[in-house]
């Protein structure tokens, strides 16, 4: 029987310990470590093994972060309703028994811990932050760094800062992480993108021709940076009055899926302007957790996200 060294502060995450002759071989847990530090935590293995006798010093660090795919959700504007469906199909996904996280790194307005009603801050763990659950999902927000109703004018190395705070969270086994961007096209956007290195993205519009323009941007952002987009998702398209029941079109309708086709990306479905929706989504209660329409809606885009991401 191998005797095992003691690790000190490394124990609980060495998984196993073996020596053979004067070969030790050792496989270590690195989840939820940045990328700096995985190096350190091999060289501090090796050094507690080399001072236990071995000679040569094998490490195997498992749960590589490559697994876990980040999905950036943006918008070429404000007020689309882009934090409404990032939380949604957060809430959709993790129902469709994915481990789901949601970054909220909407430095001008976050607003996950309330569109998930909850205002419960993370602890920190050698630095690391633990993401805090609501509504199934795991959610680490940019708001949950500062005092409540701080103002953040972050320029872009600080908005980067943070992020990578939230990135390398304690995320586990999450298998899905939902980034909830700024919204626009600037620097800010830009350097949070190539922190985060997004798998894939989402973007959010409504039908006007305006908000379409503003789409495209955000598209060609995405382009730019070398992250694939998954598709668009058409907001507030159509409204069903409440009380003569005659559906209209304040904002247009299928601009959006006609952009998509245009520039060659899916369409992921549209949502209309309800207003159920906008006081379930105040009160901290996502309507993707029901089944609703809304809910079967979001369960709907939910699954398109991942048929174009796991193709
Ligand atoms: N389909 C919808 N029907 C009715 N209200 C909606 C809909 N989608 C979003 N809203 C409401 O519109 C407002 C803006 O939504 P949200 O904060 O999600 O937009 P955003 O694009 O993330 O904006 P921001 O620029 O502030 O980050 C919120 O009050 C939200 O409840």
């Amino acid at each position: 029987m191998t005797d095992t060294p003691d690790f000190g502060p490394d124990a609980s995450r060495v998984r196993s310990f073996r020596l053979t002759g004067t070969v030790a071989s050792i496989v270590a847990d690195a989840s939820g470590l940045a990328d700096a530090e995985r190096p350190q935590l091999e060289a501090r293995l090796r050094t507690v093994a080399e001072r236990h006798g071995a000679g040569e010093v094998r490490v195997a660090l498992t749960a590589a972060r490559s697994g876990r795919k980040l999905i950036a959700v943006g918008s070429g504007k404000g007020g689309v309703g882009k934090s409404t469906l990032a939380a949604n199909l957060a809430v959709a996904l993790a129902r469709l028994g994915r481990k789901v996280g949601i970054i909220d790194a909407d430095i001008y307005g976050p607003s996950q811990p309330r569109l998930l009603g909850t205002s419960e801050r993370p602890e920190a763990e050698d630095k690391t932050l633990i993401p805090v659950a609501a509504q199934g999902v795991r959610l680490l927000s940019v708001g949950q760094l500062v005092p409540e109703g701080q103002a953040l004018a972050w320029r872009g190395p600080m908005a980067a800062g943070a992020l990578n705070q939230l990135v390398e969270g304690q995320w586990g086994d999450t298998e899905l992480i939902i980034v909830d961007l700024p919204p626009g096209t600037g620097d800010v956007q830009l350097s949070l993108i190539q922190k985060a290195r997004p798998a894939g993205a989402v973007v959010v519009s409504t039908p006007q021709d305006l908000a379409l323009i503003d789409a495209t941007r955000a598209i060609d952002l995405f382009r730019k940076t070398s992250v694939p987009v998954l598709g668009i998702i058409e907001n507030m398209a159509g409204y069903d009055c409440p009380h003569c029941g005659q559906p209209s079109d304040p904002f247009g309708s299928g601009g959006a899926e006609a952009a998509a086709h245009e520039l060659g990306i899916p369409f992921l479905g549209r949502l209309p302007l309800s207003a159920s929706l906008r006081e379930a989504s105040d009160a901290g209660r996502p309507p993707a957790a029901g089944d609703g329409p809304a809910g079967r809606a979001f369960r709907d885009l939910a699954e398109k996200l991942l048929a174009a991401l796991e193709p």
